[in-house]
């Protein structure tokens, strides 16, 4: 039996409409995923890593291509759906952590649960679960204003995986951070993914963050090649 992996891209392509011709960023992209597995995404400035990371998560639509994830082509579904495709099944990290300021580290957490209603006493337990492993055990009644830097890209990592997604998207999410807070959140990112059935991608332009993940990618004119390092052209 052929096994089905849980994120399937195919000849996956997108381009954005300039006076002149369309600017060709991603040009038939293709990826298999399977549960449990991360992949790393390195790149050139404007090689279109955060477009593909966009894209995979249904924040944009592709010109053309198709994105499988767990069986469901997120595109083909309405709003409503889509959106709530993506509450459950996707959970993001960007460069900045996004926390909601008036929040404490806590309610932040619980953002995510709400797209379901009120959240539970369960809710609760499972946020601040995560937030004792992520280090912020002590923290929870925190607001964001009130935390370091490395410390509010933890809480953003507890808010993007309390709903344990199929999918954790993260882009640059070291990007921000001094290089031993960067380490710190990588170590972190790469522990919390070792115990998941879910996949993780993570866009980075640190060669050591990427060589730890278990599949280096290089993002090439607009293709993604598979490994730790390319040839680059001589300058
Ligand atoms: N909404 C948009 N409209 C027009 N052009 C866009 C849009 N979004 C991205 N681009 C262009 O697409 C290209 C790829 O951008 P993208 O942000 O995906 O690159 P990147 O590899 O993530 O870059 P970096 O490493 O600098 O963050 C760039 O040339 C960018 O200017």
């Amino acid at each position: 039996m052929v096994s089905m992996p849980d994120l399937v891209v195919q000849r996956l392509t997108k381009s954005f409409p300039t006076p002149a011709e369309p600017l060709v960023v991603l040009d038939g992209v293709d990826l298999r995923v399977g549960p449990g597995e991360s992949l790393a995404v390195v790149g050139p400035s404007g090689s279109g890593k955060s477009t593909l990371l966009a894209i995979l998560g249904a924040l944009d639509e592709p010109t053309g291509g198709s994105v499988t994830l767990g069986g469901v082509d997120p595109f083909t579904l309405g709003e409503r759906e889509q959106a709530a495709f993506r509450a459950e099944s996707i959970g993001f990290v960007f460069q900045d952590h996004y926390l909601l300021p008036q929040c404490t580290v806590l309610e932040n957490v619980l953002v995510p649960l709400l797209a379901d209603g009120q959240a539970s006493g369960e809710d609760a337990d499972r946020a601040t679960e995560l937030l004792r492993r992520v280090g912020l055990g002590e923290r929870l009644t925190h607001r964001p204003a009130q935390l370091s830097g490395g410390e509010r890209q933890r809480a953003a990592i507890a808010r993007a995986l309390v709903r344990d997604p199929l999918l954790l998207l993260a882009d640059e999410p070291t990007g921000a951070l001094d290089s031993r807070n960067a380490d710190a959140v990588a170590d972190l990112l790469l522990e919390l993914q070792s115990g998941r059935a879910g996949m993780l991608i993570a866009v980075t332009h640190s060669d050591a963050f990427a060589a730890r993940m278990g599949r280096p990618t290089h993002l090439l004119d607009g293709r993604l090649v598979e490994g730790q390092s390319v040839e680059r052209s001589p300058s």
